[in-house]
């Protein structure tokens, strides 16, 4: 009994004393920090991770608000919406998105029956190299019964993406309001992205 409580209060000090090092000592080598007494100790805070932290993120495409940046991500927002009034094509070796309609928000609110709606993000993303990205929708959607589809974000990439919109119940949904959390993975690639959609919406 008397051991477990001295071990604990050991564990007590020793945490302390970590807490206290800081992130100064823990730049040594990804992972690792010194701590007062000289000890190497495994740093969890700094280790190499396959999914950054929503600062890195937040880093990588600038000028975003502060309730935009989330521990693992950031949040995009919405910037404007349209309705597909032609259809597309896609052929083997090209491919032709089909006219829109933008839709008016009402005094900067938007009220969707059902259907499907393009998004256009307000936020302009970009992957860096050694990295690729995964848009994710924002689970208030989800629980009012929409969907936000979307597809692989490419290395290299820049512009202001677009997604589906799936709206199965009518909502309300204000210009700027964060709908979907962009997460950014460490990735192994050859070359960066130089498709049709490269600085697009900037
Ligand atoms: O939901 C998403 C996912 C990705 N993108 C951006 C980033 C991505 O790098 C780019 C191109 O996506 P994709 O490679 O899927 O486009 P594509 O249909 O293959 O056309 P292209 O060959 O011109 O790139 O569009 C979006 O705007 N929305």
């Amino acid at each position: 009994m008397a051991r477990r409580y001295k071990s604990r209060v050991f564990r007590r000090i020793f945490h302390i004393k970590i807490r206290a090092v800081g992130h100064s000592e823990a730049s040594q080598q990804a992972g690792t920090a010194v701590d007062q007494t000289g000890r190497s100790f495994h740093d969890t805070r700094t280790e190499p991770r396959m999914f950054k932290s929503g600062r890195f993120v937040a880093d990588a495409l600038g000028d975003l608000r502060d309730s935009q940046v989330q521990p693992n991500g950031v949040d995009l927002t919405l910037g404007a919406l349209y309705e597909q009034v032609e259809p597309g094509r896609i052929e083997r070796g090209d491919k032709t998105v089909g006219e829109r309609q933008e839709v008016e928000p009402d005094d900067g609110v938007y009220h969707l029956d059902r259907g499907g709606y393009i998004v256009e993000y307000a936020d302009r993303v970009v992957i860096p190299d050694g990295h690729i990205g995964f848009l994710l929708p924002r689970s208030s959607l989800l629980r009012n019964s929409c969907m936000l589809d979307t597809a692989v974000w490419d290395a290299g990439y820049e512009g202001r993406g677009e997604g589906l919109l799936e709206v199965h119940h009518p909502i309300e949904l204000e210009q700027g309001a964060r709908i979907a959390q962009l997460v950014l993975a460490d990735a192994a690639h050859e070359g960066t992205y130089e498709g049709s959609y490269q600085g697009e919406n900037l």
